[in-house]
């Protein structure tokens, strides 16, 4: 089934991606369907199969290649020989005291921001995941399930929409392929699209709803093989019925606020453009005097509410980056002690 590729356009390749290629240097174009521990899957125009993983800058802990990405590849070889420019990537601190850097999935298109019509509907988690999209250079797009359960969904409507000037909000039966046409445009061939969203708000429905009825799990089963025989392992990518791909990967369900400073300042634009007019230019916006953002919460446009919600993300990122920062300087630290340590060893043998 995947392996029927005709044409580059229906896997997302675009002109953003062609106009790298150079002509002098004949390389096949390929799609990153999966990455392995050892291998990668990849898609192209008859083409269909299984490559070394690929680093393009050892130096560089986003140069790897991961799911959604573009490789170019020698025929020859069999193997990558460069990574394309993404138009987006999802990224995470990963856990633990490394904090090495994850990539989770590369030119997504679109990101559908579920919420539900009822208690799950929360602005400071939709605002989190606008953080996460406009981080990632992702288009966000919420999407608010179970209209049919509420008896004033258009409330929801208007509450999402003016967390960010021109959001586009979309209200939907999750269940009901009818009411989901409303997100097919972002869902035509050669977008790529993922969700995010809490647990039970319709991510699933929605998604079997947008790839007609042929869930993932049957699409791994059947896989490319005519037979019926089980050839696909967890694809992260998979077909939607209007003819884009969705991203589905265990990265992209655990997605989290992390190392998103431009995204913060994206999303709170307006509070970002307050803090320019306050007196101090280090000012902490708590009591200190001529503070625009203070001023603007009690007389003006500023919801104390959002500033609130903006203090909180903006805390966690400060957050993130300390521990980053502390990060650096411990192997900073150590370089010093081990050079310390190669050097009293050095002198004792010359003792
Ligand atoms: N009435 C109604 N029920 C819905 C709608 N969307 C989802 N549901 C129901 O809500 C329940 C949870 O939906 P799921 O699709 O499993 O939610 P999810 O976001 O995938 O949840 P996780 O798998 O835990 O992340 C299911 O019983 C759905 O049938 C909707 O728009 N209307
Ligand atoms: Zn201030």
């Amino acid at each position: 089934m995947n392996s029927a590729i005709l044409d580059l356009a229906e896997l997302g390749w675009s002109g953003y991606f062609a106009a790298q290629l150079d002509p002098d240097t004949p390389l096949i174009p390929a799609r990153v369907m999966a990455v392995h521990r050892d291998r990668l899957e990849v898609l192209g125009v008859g083409l269909d199969t299984t490559i070394a993983p690929f680093i393009a800058d050892e130096d560089d802990d986003q140069s790897h290649a991961t799911i959604g990405d573009w490789l170019l590849l020698d025929p020859a070889l069999g193997r990558a020989r460069r990574l394309l420019a993404r138009r987006s990537l999802f990224k995470r601190r990963a856990a633990g005291t490394a904090r090495k850097l994850q990539l989770i999935a590369a030119n997504v298109d679109t990101l559908f921001i579920v919420s539900s019509c009822n208690q799950d509907f929360n602005q400071a988690r939709l605002e989190r995941y606008l953080v996460l999209a406009e981080d990632a250079e992702v288009m966000p797009v919420v999407v608010l399930t179970k209209a049919d359960l509420s008896e004033t969904p258009e409330d929801y409507v208007h509450e999402a929409a003016r967390l960010l000037p021109g959001l586009l909000v979309e209200i939907v039966d999750a269940r009901d392929p009818k009411s989901t046409a409303c997100l097919l445009p972002w869902c035509k061939k050669g977008q790529t699209v993922a969700f995010v969203g809490s647990s039970g708000v319709g991510k699933s429905t929605l998604v079997n709803t947008l790839t007609g009825g042929d869930s993932i799990v049957t699409q791994a089963i059947r896989g490319d093989d005519d037979k019926g025989r089980h050839t696909t392992t967890g694809r992260a990518l998979h077909r939607l019925a209007a003819g884009g791909w969705l991203m589905d990967t265990p990265g992209m369900r655990e997605l989290q606020l992390t190392d998103a400073a431009s995204g913060i300042d994206g999303v709170f634009a307006d509070i970002a453009a307050l803090a320019q007019a306050c007196r101090f230019s280090d000012c902490r916006h708590d009591g200190e005097p001529g503070c625009a953002i203070i001023a603007a919460t009690a007389d003006g446009p500023l919801d104390p509410d959002r500033l609130k919600r903006w203090r909180k993300l903006a805390a966690e990122e400060a957050h993130n980056n300390e521990s980053l920062a502390e990060r650096r300087a411990r192997s900073k630290a150590f370089g010093k002690m081990a050079k310390s340590v190669m050097k009293a060893k050095q002198e004792r043998r010359e003792f």
